[in-house]
C-alpha cells in the first residue's frame, strides 16, 4: 500500500549544515581565491628583482628568529619559512648544460662560454683575465661557482658555472641556467636560440684564429688553445704565382662545396700533403691557409699520443672549420707500421715482445681511419695537412687521393719567390734592376731555401747592402755546389 504524503512528511529528516554541492562550491571559491592571491603575489614579486626578494626574506627571518626564542615558536617559524620558500623559489627551474655530450663537445656549452664572457654578476669577486697582443678584447676564464645574471625580454636569468671532479679523475664542467618555471617555453624556444645566435655573431666579430696544442695532465689528454700569431698570408708567401692561384682556388672550392660533398656522399674534408726541403715554407703555407680561411689550427704532435684510443679522443675534440696538422709525418716513429706483426718482432726478445702485444698502439691505420674512414664523417669543413721533407719515405696508403687530395711541392727559392721576399723585407719592387738580374741568373742554378734568402734580406735595412749580401751568399753556394760536383765526378 502506498504511503500517504503526510506519512512521508512525518519521517525524521537528518539536516546537514550545508548541502554537498554548496560545500563543493565553497571549496572551489576558496581555491580560486588562493590561486588569485598566489598569482597576484607572483605578479607583484615579478616587479621586485629576485636578489632583493631574497635579501628582504633573509632580514625578516633573522628578525623573527631573534624575536621567537621558544622552540615551538621556532618550529612554527620554520614551517612558515618553508611555505614562503616554496612560494618564492620552488617556482624555479634549472637547466644543466654540460661540456660534453657523449664524446663530443656540446655546442650549447661552447655558445654559453662565449656568450657569458661579458656577463658578470654583482657578486662576482674573482675573474681570471687574459689578453693577447693581437686581441683587443680580454678573455675571461671562469672559476668554479661563478655566477652571471642576464635579462631577456623581462625574464630574469641566473647562470652558474660549475667544475666537478668525477671518479677522482676527470673534471666535468657545466653551466646551470636558473629561471622561473613559468618561462620554460620562452627560454627553450626563444632565449637559448638567441644565445646561439649571439655566439655565432660574437665569434664572427672577434674571430681570432687559434692554435691548439696537445696538453696532458695527470689523467687526461686534450687541447690547449692560444691565439695564432703567425702573420703569413698568401701575399707574403714566396711561391710561384700559378701555384698560389691553384691552392687558393682549391680552398675556395672546398669551403663553398658543402652541397657538392653532400651530393657525392663524401665527408666534407680535404687533405693536403706539403713536401719539400727544410725552410721552403711548409709551415708558412699552413699559416697562410689558416689566416685566409680563418680556420683554427690543431697541431697534432703524435709523439704525445700512446694509442689509437687517445688519438680518437683528441680528434673528436677538435672543432669544425679547422686545419689539423701533422708535421714531419715521415719522422713519426710513434706510428706503428700498418703491416706491423708482433711475430716478426719476436726475434728481438721474448719479454719486450709480450709487453708490445699488450701495450696500446698508435697505428697509421688509426690515423687513416680518421682522415678517410668512418671517423672522417665526424665534423665537417675539416682540412688535414701533413708535411714531410721526404715524400718517398711515406706509406703509399697515406698518399692516395681521398686521403691526401693535393700534393704541394714546396720548392727551393725561385726568382718569383725572391721578388715576393724582397717586397716583404725591403719594400722594393724591382728598382735595383742590376742586382735583380744577377740574382735571377744565380737562382737558376742554386739550391737555396726561401728561409735562407729571407735571412739574408733581413741583415740590413739598406736594400743595396742586403741585396749584395744575398748575391755573395748565392755565389758562395754555387761555388760549393760546383766543388761537390767535381768531387762526385772524381769519385766516379
Ligand atoms: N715560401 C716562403 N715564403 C715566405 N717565407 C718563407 C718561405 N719559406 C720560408 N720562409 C721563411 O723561413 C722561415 C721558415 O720557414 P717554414 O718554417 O715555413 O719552413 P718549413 O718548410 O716549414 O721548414 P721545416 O721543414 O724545417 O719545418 C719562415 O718563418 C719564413 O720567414
Amino acid at each position: 500500500m502506498p504511503r500517504s504524503s503526510s506519512a512521508l512528511n512525518n519521517l525524521p529528516v537528518k539536516k546537514f549544515p550545508i548541502t554537498t554541492p554548496q560545500w563543493l562550491r565553497a571549496c572551489a571559491s576558496l581555491f580560486a581565491a588562493l590561486m588569485l592571491i598566489r598569482s597576484m603575489t607572483h605578479e607583484c614579486l615579478d616587479l621586485v628583482p629576485q636578489h632583493i626578494q631574497r635579501f628582504v626574506l633573509s632580514i625578516l627571518l633573522g628578525f623573527f628568529k631573534r624575536s621567537f626564542p621558544n622552540s615551538i615558536q621556532r618550529f612554527i617559524l620554520s614551517f612558515f619559512h618553508r611555505v614562503i620558500k616554496r612560494l618564492l623559489y620552488d617556482q624555479f627551474m634549472t637547466l644543466q648544460i654540460e661540456e660534453y655530450n657523449g664524446m663530443f663537445r656540446n655546442e650549447i656549452y661552447k655558445a654559453c662560454e662565449l656568450y657569458l664572457q661579458n656577463k658578470t654578476s654583482p657578486n662576482t669577486r674573482v675573474l681570471r683575465v687574459a689578453q693577447s697582443r693581437r686581441d683587443i678584447t680580454s678573455f675571461y676564464h671562469f672559476v668554479d661557482k661563478q655566477e652571471f645574471e642576464d635579462m631577456y625580454e623581462g625574464i630574469e636569468l641566473r647562470w652558474k658555472f660549475k667544475i666537478e671532479i668525477v671518479f677522482q679523475k676527470y673534471t666535468k664542467r657545466s653551466f646551470e641556467l636558473i629561471f622561473d618555471v613559468r618561462h620554460r617555453e620562452k627560454v627553450k624556444e626563444s632565449y637559448l636560440p638567441y644565445v646561439l645566435e649571439r655566439f655565432e655573431a660574437i665569434k664572427n666579430e672577434t674571430k681570432f684564429v687559434k692554435l691548439h696544442t696537445l696538453k696532458e695532465d695527470k689523467y687526461q689528454i686534450g687541447w690547449d688553445a692560444i691565439n695564432f700569431e703567425h702573420y703569413a698570408t698568401f701575399d707574403t708567401l714566396a711561391m710561384e704565382p700559378e701555384m698560389k692561384k691553384m691552392i687558393l682556388e682549391d680552398l675556395d672550392r672546398f669551403v663553398e662545396g658543402k652541397e657538392f660533398f653532400q651530393r657525392v656522399g663524401r665527408a666534407w674534408k680535404r687533405g693536403y700533403l706539403l713536401y719539400g726541403p727544410p725552410g721552403t715554407g711548409k709551415s708558412s703555407l699552413i699559416a697562410a691557409m689558416a689566416n685566409y680561411l680563418k680556420f683554427d689550427v690543431y697541431d697534432l704532435q703524435l709523439s704525445h699520443l700512446k694509442s689509437d684510443m687517445q688519438l680518437r679522443q683528441v680528434l673528436v675534440a677538435t672543432n669544425n672549420k679547422s686545419i689539423l696538422v701533422v708535421e714531419d709525418i715521415d719522422c713519426s716513429s710513434e706510428l706503428k707500421d700498418r703491416n706491423y706483426q708482433p711475430s716478426k718482432a719476436k726475434k728481438k726478445s721474448e719479454k719486450q715482445d709480450s709487453d708490445d702485444d699488450q701495450a696500446p698502439v698508435l697505428s697509421l691505420s688509426g690515423l687513416l681511419n680518421f682522415v678517410d674512414g668512418l671517423w672522417s664523417s665526424c665534423g665537417e669543413e675539416r682540412i688535414f695537412v701533413f708535411t714531410t721533407n721526404h715524400k718517398s719515405k711515406l706509406d703509399h696508403a697515406l698518399l692516395r687521393p681521398g686521403r691526401m687530395d693535393m700534393h704541394i711541392h714546396m720548392s727551393y727559392c725561385t726568382y718569383e719567390g725572391f721578388k715576393t721576399l724582397a717586397r716583404n723585407y725591403l719594400e722594393i719592387h724591382e728598382d735595383h734592376p742590376a742586382a735583380f738580374g744577377e740574382i735571377e741568373s744565380l737562382l737558376q742554378n742554386a739550391e737555396v731555401a726561401p728561409a735562407e734568402v729571407a735571412e739574408e734580406l733581413r741583415r740590413s735595412k739598406d736594400a743595396g747592402v742586403a741585396l749584395q749580401g744575398l748575391i755573395t751568399m748565392l755565389k758562395q753556394k754555387q761555388k760549393e755546389l760546383n766543388e761537390e760536383k767535381k768531387d762526385e765526378d772524381k769519385d766516379k
